[in-house]
């Protein structure tokens, strides 16, 4: 299987600061992966760089064997930033319309691709509501739905199930396999353990160095520890260490 995303050498900093040291990344077709990381160890720095929102101060950044930033392979990523960017005072609909636009969706599909978009994530009955009636839950499924509207290739969500109920979050993981079985590769961010347990493989970030990769059984096994959570701390004192010395 080729790798979709390939990171070599990474490094950024923000006023001076180092965030990213040496990140090196294989992503294989097809792979569900998570970036698994505390608050402030560079999941969102590393994520916009993948997408070519950030430059990197060093290192190269290829999608399907092109550099980044490349308007072209836009049109083949779908982004799901932290914060939902939607029009309150417009409908569900609209919203997506707007969207479907922005990403060249032919008009004659649009219609269809916005039932489909709105199935997946359960926002199919209040399509023609404005979003200043949706609940924080709701915007972030609408954002989910707008990020895949356009069926990318390459699907990147920084943190997407961030203040949804157990029911839905569980709903929305059946909708990335979904996606995962027409051959999409998906990205997330987290940093909770359960939602990491459920990736085919993962990396893990502390203080912006890799510290490990794998699946979550390797990781466990590796580490010699039973659970995700005693795995990542296991590793993490490890990285502490060697980021101590820089
Ligand atoms: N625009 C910026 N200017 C200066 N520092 C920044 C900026 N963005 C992020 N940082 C710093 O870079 C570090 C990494 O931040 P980043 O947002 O990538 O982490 P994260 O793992 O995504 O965190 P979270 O889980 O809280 O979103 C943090 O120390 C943060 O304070």
């Amino acid at each position: 299987m080729s790798d979709v995303v390939k990171l070599e050498n990474i490094q950024h900093s923000y006023n001076k600061k180092a965030v990213l040291k040496n990140i090196d990344l294989a992503i294989p077709e097809g792979q569900l992966f998570g970036l698994l990381g505390p608050s402030g160890s560079g999941k969102t720095t590393l994520v916009k760089i993948i997408i070519g929102l950030l430059t990197p101060e060093s290192g190269t950044v290829k999608i399907e064997d092109e550099q980044m930033p490349s308007f072209k392979l836009m049109e083949k990523i779908g982004y799901m930033a932290q914060s939902d960017a939607l029009y309150n005072e417009l409908t569900a609909r609209e919203n997506m319309q707007f969207f479907a636009t922005l990403y060249k969706i032919p008009k004659r599909h649009q219609k269809e691709r916005i039932t489909e978009a709105a199935e997946l994530v359960n926002l199919s009955e209040v399509l023609d509501q404005t979003l200043d009636t949706f609940s924080g839950g709701m915007k972030r499924r609408m954002s989910l739905a707008i990020a895949l509207l356009h069926q990318p290739r390459l699907l990147i969500l920084d943190e997407p199930t961030v203040g949804i109920d157990p029911v839905l979050r569980a709903s929305i993981w059946e909708a990335f396999r979904k996606m995962q079985q027409t051959g999409t590769t998906i990205i997330i961010t987290t940093h909770v353990m359960d939602e990491a347990e459920k990736c085919d493989n993962l990396a893990l970030l502390r203080d912006g160095y890799l510290i490990a990769q794998g699946s979550p059984a390797d990781l466990r096994a590796k580490s010699g520890t039973e659970t995700l959570e005693a795995a990542f701390l296991q590793f993490g004192g490890a990285g502490y260490a060697h980021s101590g010395n820089h």
